[in-house]
């Protein structure tokens, strides 16, 4: 589509873009990280639409289930292929993002990626780096990553698995003992893996030392045939991501050589003895380092729910708003902008915090690798936090913006739907949201708790400010807005940590007290959690280098997503003083300002996330909103349309209504 060219443009959209007033390649920049990201992205981008390989023969709704799984091999293999020839030897992890929306319902070979590789990146040593590390980036062996069983997937602890030593023979021995210990849910783990890491319990010498991590040979490297002692299969439909080949394993007393025990961070020596890590939790690892990269991928999948609903709600026209005049664009009721205009803000929120928890996790790395785990703790807390609300956040955004696209909103053809499903599964996976939250709510007591003693944990330093407690602010700058989410969070952990000590004065075990208040302990990990966002979010947009133009939208973006929430939880607000129901009645009116401000600028911001139509794969998304014509186009490919007359007819139909004659 050549964006230069109005005349293929519908009008509307003409319009709606002649409105902007400021860069939008400016903030495309901003979305992607910089001008250079920008240019990668794009010279990835057009390298994988110019490529027939990523078509698909019919739409992948009207495909069975095998053909749609082989289909998507087909194109990831390629995929792979065509990154590994590019010559400039990049991080294909940098360019994740890049390569949303070409693979369309799940990739077989995600988790390889985004897991299996990262695990023998973080867990295994130099010399196992040296023996798996080449292989698995050169695609010679594909992986996955298999911690999930069928009775367990939050409690790690309870995993069934064994990985039994044995030092007569120096192995291991891998053994499934019940029905529950079955591996369950791994992604390519059905058909396309060979290899896996294993999360199974040690032991060692008559003792259990907890869930450590195992790489595992699952299939022959000639035939792809599993191999004896290992049974596999995949776990059938799933509500999105039909692609994956998610799978089952079970061992029947496998052995593996003591060196597949993953030993950067532990060790067990050949006489079998116990060699413990720095912290007990760096074989948790992999599952840290996958929720940072979920914030991204959710501000991601949001910005095409958001682009397919911005576009198609300046298209669309329907009812009235003034009696008797023509009917509206969709985006001129306020309840429509409601809808849509946050959720672009919240791309922004998700964007800006995807980037500070990264930096972060950069640093604890590198204090890692000098044996220091001080900040191991924050950065899971961080993490847990981080992914919990962006994948909560970009699930519900893409469901409202499906909503406001109405009934076309619900065909597969808007994109609408998969988009959900692609994201909602990341509320669930690498730890499901609520138990995540949890471990940020235990994270915070305990920090609530030792106020006084340095940490250097910067995320909760604001706890031991007990002064902002009784000092409410009149003044509604952002950072004043800001202060008030600081505030109703150190209330929320105050109140938590209040309750938690009188069950306890009164008897209570501590973990039957924290059962008992663990409603409001999720509310504390939820509102903590927010204040970090809007904190980031204030500070970003405050410290940008940009345009005037560029700078303003931000602003409004910004101010719109500290009041939405302060207008979605305003009840925490009012009860610990941080705002009167006055203020809010103001914050509410300024809401609805806002979104006038926004709307005519809305259109022209998803454009700066500068997604292909190729890519966005949406009738109603397009960037030249000639809608009703690809809806149309859309349904003429329904394999019911190519008789007039489907054969269903004659066998179920006409008997039925020939039965009474
Ligand atoms: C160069 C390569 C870069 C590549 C990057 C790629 C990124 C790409 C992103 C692409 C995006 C999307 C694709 C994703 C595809 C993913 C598919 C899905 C895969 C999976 O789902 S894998 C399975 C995931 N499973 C889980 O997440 C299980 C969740 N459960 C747990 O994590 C744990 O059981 C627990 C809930 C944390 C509890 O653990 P445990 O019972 O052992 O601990 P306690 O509650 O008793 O707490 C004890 C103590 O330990 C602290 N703690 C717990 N975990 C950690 C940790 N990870 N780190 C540090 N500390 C931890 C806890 O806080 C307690 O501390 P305290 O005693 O209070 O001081
Ligand atoms: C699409 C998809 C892909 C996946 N890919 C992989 C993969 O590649 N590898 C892999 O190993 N796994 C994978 N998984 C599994 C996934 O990690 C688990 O499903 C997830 O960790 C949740 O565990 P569970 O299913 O046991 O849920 P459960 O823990 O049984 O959760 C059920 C309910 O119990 C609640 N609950 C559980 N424990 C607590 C608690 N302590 N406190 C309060 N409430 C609690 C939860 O909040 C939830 O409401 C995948 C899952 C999905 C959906």
């Amino acid at each position: 589509m050549d964006k230069n060219n109005e005349r293929e443009c519908n009008e509307d959209l003409i319009r709606e873009r002649r409105k902007c007033n400021f860069n939008i390649e400016e903030l495309t920049n901003i979305v992607d990280g910089g001008k250079a990201r920008t240019a990668r992205r794009r010279e990835i981008q057009r390298l994988l639409i110019n490529d027939p390989e990523f078509l698909d023969e019919i739409p992948q709704d009207y495909m069975s289930h095998e053909d749609r799984y082989s289909n998507e091999l087909r194109k990831s293999a390629h995929l792979m292929q065509k990154l590994a020839d590019q010559e400039s030897g990049h991080d294909i992890h940098q360019d994740i993002g890049a390569l949303t929306g070409i693979l369309k319902d799940g990739n077989p070979l995600m988790v390889h990626l985004s897991m299996f590789i990262p695990a023998i990146l973080g867990q295994a040593n130099s010399e196992q780096q040296e023996k798996w590390l080449g292989r698995s980036l050169r695609n010679e062996i594909i992986g996955t990553y298999a911690q999930t069983e069928l009775g367990h997937g939050t409690f790690v602890r309870g995993l069934e698995t064994r990985a039994t030593y044995d030092p007569t023979v120096e192995e291991f021995v891998l053994h499934t003992p019940t029905i529950t210990a079955t591996k369950w849910w791994p992604g390519g783990l059905g058909k396309t893996c060979n290899y896996c890491v294993v999360m199974a319990q040690l032991y060692t010498q008559g003792r259990c030392y907890g869930p450590h991590p195992f790489i595992v040979q699952l299939r022959d490297e000639e035939t792809h045939r599993s191999l004896p002692g290992i049974t596999l299969g995949e776990i059938g439909p799933r509500l999105g991501l039909n692609s994956n080949d998610n799978g089952f394993l079970k061992f029947e007393n496998h052995r593996i050589p003591r060196t597949n025990m993953l030993m950067k961070h532990s060790q067990v020596l050949k006489d079998g003895t116990y060699v413990k890590p720095l912290h007990n939790k760096l074989s948790y690892g992999t599952m840290m380092l996958v929720r940072v990269g979920i914030v991204g991928a959710c501000s991601r999948s949001l910005q095409y729910a958001v682009t397919i609903a911005t576009r198609y709600s300046a298209v669309r026209h329907q009812s009235e708003i003034v009696p008797g005049q023509p009917e509206p664009q969709i985006l001129d009721y306020q309840t429509q902008q409601y809808k849509v205009i946050p959720q672009i803000a919240s791309v922004f929120a998700l964007i800006f915090s995807a980037r500070s928890l990264s930096k972060i996790q950069s640093s604890v790395t590198a204090k890692l690798k000098d044996g220091n785990t001080d900040l191991l703790p924050e950065l899971h807390s961080l993490s847990s936090g981080l992914k919990a609300l962006s994948s909560s956040d970009a699930s519900w955004g893409v469901e409202v913006c499906r909503l406001a696209c109405g009934g076309h909103g619900y065909l597969a053809s808007s994109n609408l739907p998969r988009t959900y499903t692609g994201t909602t599964c990341a509320i669930t996976y690498e730890g499901e949201n609520t138990v995540l939250l949890l471990q940020v709510a235990r994270y915070l007591i305990k920090s609530y708790r030792s106020i006084g003693k340095e940490t250097g944990a910067s995320s909760v330093s604001y706890l031991a400010d007990q002064t902002s407690l009784a000092s409410s602010s009149s003044s509604f700058s952002n950072k004043a807005l800001v202060q008030a989410f600081k505030l109703s969070a150190l209330s929320l952990v105050a109140e938590a940590e209040a309750r938690l000590q009188k069950l306890c004065d009164m008897g209570q075990e501590f973990y039957h007290a924290w059962n008992y208040c663990s409603v409001l302990l999720l509310k504390c990990a939820e509102a903590h959690t927010r204040y970090y966002i809007c904190e980031k979010y204030e500070q970003t947009v405050d410290s940008l280098k940009a345009s005037e133009g560029v700078k303003n939208v931000l602003q409004s973006l910004c101010r719109l997503y500290l009041i939405y929430h302060i207008t979605l939880t305003h009840g925490d607000f009012l009860k610990c003083g941080a705002l009167t129901p006055r203020n809010i009645a103001v914050l509410e009116g300024e809401m609805c300002d806002l979104l006038a401000v926004l709307r005519p600028q809305a259109v022209s911001i998803v454009d700066a996330f500068d997604i292909p139509d190729e890519l966005l794969g949406s009738t109603l998304g397009c960037w030249d909103g000639n809608v009703y014509q690809r809806l149309y186009d859309e349904a003429l490919k329904s394999p019911l349309n190519k008789t007039d007359v489907p054969d269903a007819y004659y066998k179920y139909l006409l008997p039925l209504m020939k039965s009474s004659l």
